[in-house]
């Protein structure tokens, strides 16, 4: 409800503005009323709003007509395109001009609440002598603003009475016959945006998708097929259930509240990535926020063509996260091509890029081969540790992705590629181009999209990830206790995943009955950098505390608990060390 302070401002406001015009509440003056043509004309411009409104002030017009009463609509000009009520009344309101064709703006009317409703953006009654002009205070009005489905005023509903006649329910009644045009409006908008979304997917499954496609509902049946599957499964498919199965790359595609499923199906095709089972984003295990924002930018990422480059040290998921895009991308039926640039020799990288011809140099074989971008057209080509690319293969990359063409080794004929690019690498290639080892053109292309993959002793969600891996290794019974999980919460896991995997596989093993012990879990300590000086005991203190705040979540009690010290004496130590949390 609105409150009245706030509603005796829109009045006092409005009047302040009636002077400001050069009003005056005595001197009313009729105005100019618009013609037959010009009313056709403004219908005509506001159908989306009279096609909706208009039936229902009808539907409304025994509520709408009672002795004293007259309802109007007007556009977002304030001009009034249509009115509904009590005859007599409505020839008596005819004097004061409130008729179709006539405009009831402030600056026209004075305070008014059609007016004010539009000036305000809020519905509004106003009550006898709140009218601006004397001749009007006869009257009661309430008003409420219509909203488009965009949320810009579109028009007024207006009911107005005579004072004595008015009823204080026209201000509740005003504001729902409003709300139902909005929400009228707002379902047609939809039902247009389900069309063209319907045209969208019809146009990208038919155009983009050359391979059978079928969506499906949360039961597998059949609700939409692409030509290329009503081609080789048959003509009339909808509402049947998909058989053979197998053939098919099926994922899950779930509403925003996760209460209803579709599923997309993708035939596998001979040559498609998929048969390799690849990784999907399902397969990305962990809850800490930057691996969930990683995973939705991936998610995103995977809808566009645009590169992307994963930064990340060693283990932390680079390929798994380069797979899952592809498998959620269009390209996925098509294939995945990784190439690992820092285990092929300089010598080799533009021949296993791109290709050669038969006999191109000393080694060759004699029927050439395609190289890996070749290999992945319509794909997606992962290069891994781009990092360790040297500048002339990094110049011949950079020509391949400006021109979209590649020169096999030894030919003069260049061929056309469509693959997309996804780049890997744990270096810090902005340093490396500082120092000259790698070319800031060729960053910049490959960088599209950046997804930063967190070190696991960054992570806060290393005991979930460690039970995760556990289970789904078959060892679900084992648990750990509580000084093995301090010891993988403690160390810098280095290897980060691989690493984790590996010490936690050795201790399932290792472990005698079905309690994983901290001497059960052999972590290598390699020797940190700078290992020739010892860190001053200030400083280890301060990592410990930080990282046991991370690992707390911010909570400071838990933090203080788990290093055995006091709250005080836990935030005293972080003034001491100015240590930032974030
Ligand atoms: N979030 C994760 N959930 C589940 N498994 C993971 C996750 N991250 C990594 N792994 C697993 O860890 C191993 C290493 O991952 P991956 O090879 O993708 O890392 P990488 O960053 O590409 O490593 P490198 O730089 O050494 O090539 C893989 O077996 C992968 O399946």
């Amino acid at each position: 409800m609105q409150q009245i302070g706030e509603k005796k401002r829109m009045i006092t406001f409005s009047w302040r503005r009636c002077y400001e015009f050069g009003l005056s509440p005595t001197q009313f003056q009729l105005s100019k009323i618009l013609n037959d043509r010009q009313i056709d004309q403004l219908l005509k411009k506001n159908a989306d709003l009279t096609n909706v409104a208009i039936p229902l002030i009808n539907n409304l017009s025994p509520l709408l007509t009672q002795p004293g009463h007259l309802a109007s609509l007007a556009d977002r000009n304030g001009t009034i395109i249509y009115t509904k009520g009590d005859t007599a009344f409505e020839k008596s309101a005819k004097k004061l001009q409130m008729q179709v064709g006539a405009n009831w703006l402030e600056k026209e009317r004075g305070t008014n609440a059609i007016g004010v409703a539009l000036r305000e953006k809020n519905s509004i009654c106003i009550y006898g002598d709140q009218h601006f002009y004397v001749n009007a205070h006869y009257l009661s009005c309430s008003a409420a603003p219509i909203f488009s489905p965009s949320g810009e005023v579109i028009g007024v509903i207006n009911i107005s009475g005579e004072k004595d006649l008015f009823h204080p329910h026209n201000h509740v009644l005003a504001q729902l016959i409003a709300d139902s045009i909005h929400h009228q409006l707002m379902l047609r908008h939809v039902e247009d945006e389900k069309k063209l979304a319907e045209i969208e997917i019809d146009y990208i499954t038919n155009k983009l998708i050359t391979v059978p496609y079928l969506s499906l509902n949360a039961k597998h049946r059949i609700i939409r097929a692409n030509d290329a599957a009503r081609r080789e499964l048959g003509k009339d498919l909808t509402g049947e259930k998909l058989k053979d199965k197998h053939y098919f790359f099926i994922e899950s595609i779930p509403s925003a509240n996760r209460n209803l499923h579709r599923f997309a199906a993708l035939k596998r095709t001979e040559h498609s990535a998929i048969n390799r089972e690849l990784y999907t984003f399902s397969d990305i295990q962990g809850v800490c926020p930057s691996i969930m924002q990683a995973k939705k930018v991936g998610r995103k990422a995977a809808t566009t063509d645009i590169p992307i480059l994963i930064i990340g040290e060693t283990g932390t998921g680079k390929e798994l996260f380069a797979q899952s895009i592809h498998t959620s991308s269009l390209r996925s039926p098509h294939p995945f091509v990784a190439v690992n640039c820092s285990a092929i020799p300089e010598s080799l990288i533009e021949s296993e890029l791109f290709g050669y011809v038969g006999g191109a140099f000393t080694g060759a074989s004699k029927e050439g081969s395609m190289g890996k971008f070749e290999a992945a057209q319509n794909g997606t080509v992962f290069l891994d540790e781009i990092g360790d690319m040297s500048l002339r293969s990094q110049a011949s990359l950079l020509r391949a992705l400006q021109e979209k063409e590649i020169t096999p080794v030894g030919s003069t004929t260049s061929k056309q590629i469509n693959v997309r690019v996804v780049a890997a690498t744990n270096k810090n290639l902005l340093q490396e181009i500082e120092a000259g080892h790698f070319r800031a053109d060729l960053y910049y292309r490959l960088k599209g999209i950046q997804i930063t993959l967190p070190p696991l002793r960054k992570r806060n969600d290393l005991i979930d990830l460690a039970y995760y891996f556990l289970n789904d290794n078959g060892y679900q019974n084992k648990t750990m206790s509580k000084e093995a999980e301090e010891r993988i919460l403690i160390h810098d896991w280095p290897g980060n995943m691989r690493e984790l995997m590996n010490v936690l596989f050795e201790a399932a093993v290792l472990s005698e009955e079905n309690t994983i012990h901290a001497h059960d879990l052999r972590i290598d300590h390699f020797p940190v950098e700078d290992s020739s000086e010892i860190a001053p005991l200030k400083d280890v203190e301060k990592e410990t505390i930080k990282r046991y705040v991370r690992l707390a979540n911010g909570n400071m009690s838990l933090a203080a608990e788990l290093l055995d010290i006091s709250r005080t004496t836990l935030y005293r130590k972080i003034n001491e060390y100015k240590i930032e949390l974030r």
